[in-house]
């Protein structure tokens, strides 16, 4: 793989992404380089018109967010990083700079500057090679720009305020994400795709290979990759090239220590050359200077492994009301949400920061704030709030989780060890206690009212009359059902503790027509008569055998021909 030689060279750093941008995160993630996130708290606000071109802007900020970091992370006494690296995104149409809109306003305003017109949206990098020297801190800084041409179609008031309306605009240069439904304002790209995006992945490699790799003194005067140089490109260098290439490698090496970067930051060393000179892999730097073979790095695995931390940190923060807290009270220091939630202040600052790594929250020097889509999913009270499912999933799932180990052993579920009670039952053990029920409705309710209108719009059921949502719960996907198709009737089915506490869910002032409720067990009562029928997170749940009584009462139910069973 053509990349990793490049990026491999990162492995033995510490690297750290001053951007609190989740695309960035993910670009750099998904190839395999491993570094912390620091949000830079540098405001995007230098004075434009100081800069003759764009990109000058958009580079200088770019510095200014990497410098912030690196700096702040020096005098905090938190480790110098060896790397930093900072980004700017902006667009340009008209000789004019558009950054992220301010409100919904100002969305639509710079939407329809783009409208049928072409624009360049330009990435600053700038890439900080840091050292800690008697307590100095010495930089040595590479920046470059990247500029991608986009072009919006003619579009409609109509489209714009839909799009403007459904969030997504609000974090993004220019007011669109490509990389989603912005995508469909686009008629063509000329460029790097991800450079608008946010990260320009392929102009970072080559900046790489020429501060890593420098040309050797027979080809000295082209400075500069055209393409990212392959592992054949490292080993024919080094390749008979012995003396120029240790010249090449003092030079850069020296280089980089006058601009502070100690001996085991060096670029090459003469591991590094003869593990290049035998060829088949290149290699990289541990901490020791031990070389080590680079075959793919195991992204994928690491994520998995530390999946977990990251799962629940977003839990903890869920389940005391941080994302509560700051929605009500705006940007807020660790020390006041720690008095107001009544946890220790250095626990707090640490999953506080821990959330802002993750891109749950941002931290400014006026304290930490929440996302867009903390405020739209992560609060117990919004209307797509997932709260519910991430209690459920903290509560519940996490410790059952716990025992996979024994489920696949025994192949048995694992309520005895989890909670310290046998579920002959699932859903005796969800209801037992008025506490574990409401969590467990509301858990439901908030993972149906998110996905009801995809799966309500998935079908055309159309031609329907009635439907049973069996195993309905609050209802959230049947108040969703008959929005969309008005002459559907629909009746939740549904156990008598669900059915008795419902009532707190249903949703408020709707004009539409009403949902039936009916309380029973579906594994014993009546069904109520239905043309379809709905199963939706219900199989899952049950043995085969039940699940065998379950599809052969709905089948005897359904007229055939006319009526049809779906599992969605
Ligand atoms: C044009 C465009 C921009 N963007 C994003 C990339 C950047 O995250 C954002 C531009 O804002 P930036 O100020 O470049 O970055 P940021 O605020 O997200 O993060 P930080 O300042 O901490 O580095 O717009 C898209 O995701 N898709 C697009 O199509």
């Amino acid at each position: 793989m053509v990349l990793h030689p490049v990026l491999g060279k990162l492995v033995s750093k510490r690297v750290v992404l001053a951007s609190a941008s989740p695309r960035r995160q993910e670009i750099l993630t998904n190839v395999g380089l491993r570094f912390e996130v620091v949000p830079s708290w540098f405001k995007e606000t230098l004075e434009k018109s100081s800069f003759t071109a764009p990109y000058e802007y958009a580079v200088e900020t770019a510095k200014q967010k990497a410098l912030e970091v690196a700096n702040r992370m020096h005098v905090k006494h938190l480790r110098t990083p060896d790397v930093v690296i900072g980004a700017d995104t902006i667009v340009s149409v008209d000789e004019q700079i558009l950054e992220k809109p301010i409100d919904k306003q100002d969305a639509y305003r710079m939407l329809s500057r783009l409208n049928g017109k072409e624009h360049s949206v330009f990435t600053g990098v700038a890439i900080i090679h840091c050292h800690s020297k008697d307590n100095r801190l010495e930089m040595e800084i590479t920046d470059f720009y990247e500029e991608t041409k986009v072009k919006f179609s003619e579009l409609s008031e109509e489209l714009l305020w839909d799009y403007i309306h459904s969030g997504e605009p609000m974090d993004k240069a220019g007011g669109y994400g490509i990389q989603a439904l912005g995508g469909m304002l686009v008629e063509y790209v000329h460029g790097d795709f991800l450079n608008v995006v946010g990260f320009p992945l392929n102009h970072f490699c080559k900046k790489l290979a020429e501060l890593y790799y420098p040309p050797s003194k027979h080809n000295a005067q082209h400075k500069k990759y055209n393409s990212i140089p392959s592992v054949d490109t490292f080993e024919n260098r080094s390749d008979g090239e012995g003396e120029s290439s240790n010249f090449t490698e003092y030079k850069v090496a020296s280089k980089l220590d006058s601009s502070g970067m100690d001996s085991s930051g060096a670029v090459y060393t003469s591991e590094n050359s003869s593990a290049v000179r035998t060829g088949f892999t290149v290699p990289l730097e541990n901490q020791n200077g031990v070389s080590q073979s680079a075959s793919k790095l195991p992204s994928k695995i690491l994520e998995l492994m530390d999946g977990f931390r990251a799962s629940k940190v977003l839990f903890v923060a869920s389940k005391l009301k941080i994302f509560d807290n700051l929605k009500k009270k705006g940007p807020m220091k660790a020390v006041d949400i720690a008095n107001d939630i009544g946890t220790s202040v250095c626990g707090t600052e640490r999953l506080l920061d821990a959330c802002a790594s993750l891109g749950l929250l941002e931290k400014t020097p006026q304290g930490y704030s929440n996302t867009d889509s903390a405020n739209t999913y992560l609060t117990s009270d919004g209307k797509y709030s997932l709260h519910g499912y991430i209690i459920h999933s903290n509560d519940h799932l996490w410790p059952l989780f716990t025992n996979l180990e024994y489920a696949v052993q025994e192949g048995s579920r694992q309520n005895h060890r989890a909670f310290g009670k046998k579920a002959d039952d699932l859903f005796k053990d969800y209801y037992h206690s008025q506490e574990v029920k409401q969590r467990f409705m509301a858990a439901m309710h908030s993972i149906a009212r998110l996905t009801a209108k995809d799966v309500a719009t998935a079908f055309d059921l159309s031609q329907f009359k009635s439907a049973c949502d069996l195993g309905g719960c609050t209802g959230a996907l049947a108040h969703e059902l008959v929005q969309v198709y008005p002459n559907l009737k629909v009746t939740v089915f549904d156990l008598p503790e669900v059915i008795a506490n419902i009532s707190f869910f249903q949703p408020s002032g709707q004009h539409t027509a009403p949902v039936t409720f009916v309380s029973g067990d579906f594994f014993k009562d009546n069904l109520p008569e239905a043309d379809l029928y709905i199963l939706s997170r219900v199989l899952h749940d049950w043995p085969d055998e039940k699940i065998h009584v379950l599809l052969s009462k709905i089948s005897a139910v359904c007229r055939p021909g006319l009526n049809m069973e779906k599992m969605l």
